[in-house]
């Protein structure tokens, strides 16, 4: 063990990439140290999944009981709904420390050494650490670069971390503002959307790309306009970017044109969220010590083993994982890349197969999705020669979803018409969350939709709705 090193392996960066990476290498016999320069836990857990989703527990809660409507259906009737914002980010901000602490604490109990610290590459299988006034080299046999990512903040718009902010400050609710703008229809801006609209803030929600939520599938992003926004609150300018943004009392955004540029329109707003995505946290790590260029866009280059590149050969000993590597920029995708990248180490070849991971967008109704949208299997079909099948089933010809009148949702699936082969499964319902880990298996395993239409599913749940769309898929 060790070999002469301090450490069998160390890790730069204790978000859930390298936590997810060190106790599975404490698992596998090597001696192990995490290096983190903030906060322990990193962005899923301080600023990211963590504080969102139980801002968006709380927010739905609200939402559902002053759904006087839906209640009435069910034959109760509720008064009156107050809710406490201050309580709601008290909420958030417990269970940050509590999960902080709980991640910090495996990690002890681990045995793996926790520095804190700047890391930084310092020549072949060494890294310097530097916090404050004092610096320390270690030695590792292995090196894993798991550094994050950040928000992007487009040029021209100022972020006073007040009035004008990113999810970074979002997750702390400080304020309920009456009119709020969110910049960008992606996972974060959703996500906001769903937690302001049921604390009654107005939104104008503005996208850049000619259609909202670019990233999913088009059946899904359709059905969650019409569900999750369009009834809301919620004014959308799409094919629109905010070209300049100032802060103060009012905001004030300038709007542009995204495909001419031309200007369109000035709004002023109480608040504005910066939701434009986010990029990797990759300066200042020492990776010119080994001659380690980033790519185009700031992400270290990696294969599918997680081995870091250089001119396109596997640098030795040096790894990385995590949003930094831009594959999928998941706290689940990290810490499997971690897991991958210690197996890799300790000598048993594996890859990441990035098919296979699900997403969700933890809204009101849920959206989730796994593997290939149409478009993307589309794609792929024209340069390999299949052609693609599509099956849908809704939510409202399903017996739980009706018992809780909950019957908003769709279930697709994109499959190999030839072969059946499940290439996409996409969700927008109740729980679709938790409803996407089965077809995510069905992709691991590569499965067709013939197979899959023969599962038995309990009745009533909801897992039926993928039982029927398999079964559509056949007939
Ligand atoms: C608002 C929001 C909500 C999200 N919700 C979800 C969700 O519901 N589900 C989901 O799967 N994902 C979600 N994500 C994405 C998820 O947070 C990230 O994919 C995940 O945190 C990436 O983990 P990581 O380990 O790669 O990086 P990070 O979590 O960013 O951790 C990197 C750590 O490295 C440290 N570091 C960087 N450089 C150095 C250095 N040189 N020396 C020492 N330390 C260093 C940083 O301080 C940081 O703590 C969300 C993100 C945001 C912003
Ligand atoms: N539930 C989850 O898993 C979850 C939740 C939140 C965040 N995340 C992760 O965090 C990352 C960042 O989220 P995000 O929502 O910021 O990014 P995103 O990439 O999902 O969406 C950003 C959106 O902003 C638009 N945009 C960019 N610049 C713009 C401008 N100037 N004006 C108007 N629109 C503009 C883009 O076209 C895009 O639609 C995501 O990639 C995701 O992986 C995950």
């Amino acid at each position: 063990m060790s070999d002469g090193f301090d450490y069998d392996l160390v890790i730069i960066g204790a978000g859930v990439g390298g936590h997810g990476a060190a106790l599975h290498a404490v698992s596998c016999g090597l001696k192990t140290a995490i290096i983190e320069a903030g906060d322990m836990g990193g962005t899923c857990v301080n600023r990211g999944c963590i504080p969102s989703k139980a801002l968006l527990a709380a927010s739905g809660r609200v939402r559902e009981l002053r759904n006087a409507h839906h209640l009435k259906s069910l034959g109760i009737q509720v008064d009156h709904v107050a809710f406490d914002r201050q309580a709601i980010a008290d909420h958030a901000s417990s269970l940050v420390s509590k999960i902080q602490g709980d991640l910090t604490n495996s990690l002890k109990r681990l045995g793996v050494d926790i520095i804190r610290g700047w890391g930084k590459i310092a020549g072949t299988q060494k890294v310097t650490i530097t916090s404050d006034s004092t610096q320390k080299t270690v030695t590792a046999k292995d090196i894993i670069l798991s550094p994050g990512s950040v928000p992007f903040v487009p040029p021209g718009i100022e972020v006073d971390a007040k009035t004008v902010f990113t999810s970074d400050q979002g997750v702390k609710l400080e304020s309920l503002p009456e009119w709020i703008a969110i910049i960008g229809s992606g996972y974060i801006g959703l996500e906001f959307s769903d937690v302001y609209s049921a604390l009654g803030c107005e939104i104008t929600m503005i996208e850049a790309l000619d259609q909202l939520m670019p990233g999913f599938d088009r059946d899904i992003a359709k059905l969650v306009e019409r569900v999750l926004i369009t009834p809301r609150d919620i004014e959308t300018k799409v094919g629109i970017y905010a070209k300049r943004i100032i802060p103060g009392s009012p905001v004030v955004i300038e709007l542009a044109d995204f495909k001419t540029k031309e200007d369109i329109d000035v709004i002023e707003v109480d608040a504005c969220l910066v939701a434009t995505g986010r990029i990797p946290a990759t300066n200042n790590l020492g990776l010119d010590t080994l001659g380690i260029e980033l790519d185009r866009r700031n992400y270290i280059p990696v294969d599918d083993h997680m081995a870091v590149l250089s001119g396109g050969e596997v640098v030795p000993h040096v790894w990385a994982i995590g949003d930094a590597t831009g594959k999928m920029m998941l706290a689940h995708t990290a810490s499997a890349q971690g897991v991958v990248a210690v197996e890799n180490i300790i000598g048993r070849p594996r890859t990441v197969d990035y098919r296979s991971i699900p997403a969700a967008a933890f809204t009101h109704p849920e959206v989730s999705y796994v593997g290939l949208t149409e478009v993307a299997a589309q794609e792929l079909a024209q340069a390999e020669g299949f052609e693609v099948a599509t099956t849908k089933s809704y939510f409202k010809g399903n017996s739980k979803a009706l018992a809780e009148k909950e019957a908003d949702g769709m279930a697709k699936v994109v499959y190999r018409q030839d072969t059946g082969e499940v290439l996409g499964v996409h969700i927008f319902g109740m729980h679709a969350s938790d409803l996407i880990h089965e077809a995510s298996a069905a992709i691991a395993n590569r499965q067709a939709v013939q197979d899959l239409a023969h599962l038995v599913h309990a009745h009533p749940t909801l897992s039926e709705v993928l039982d029927e769309a398999y079964k559509r898929a056949v007939v």
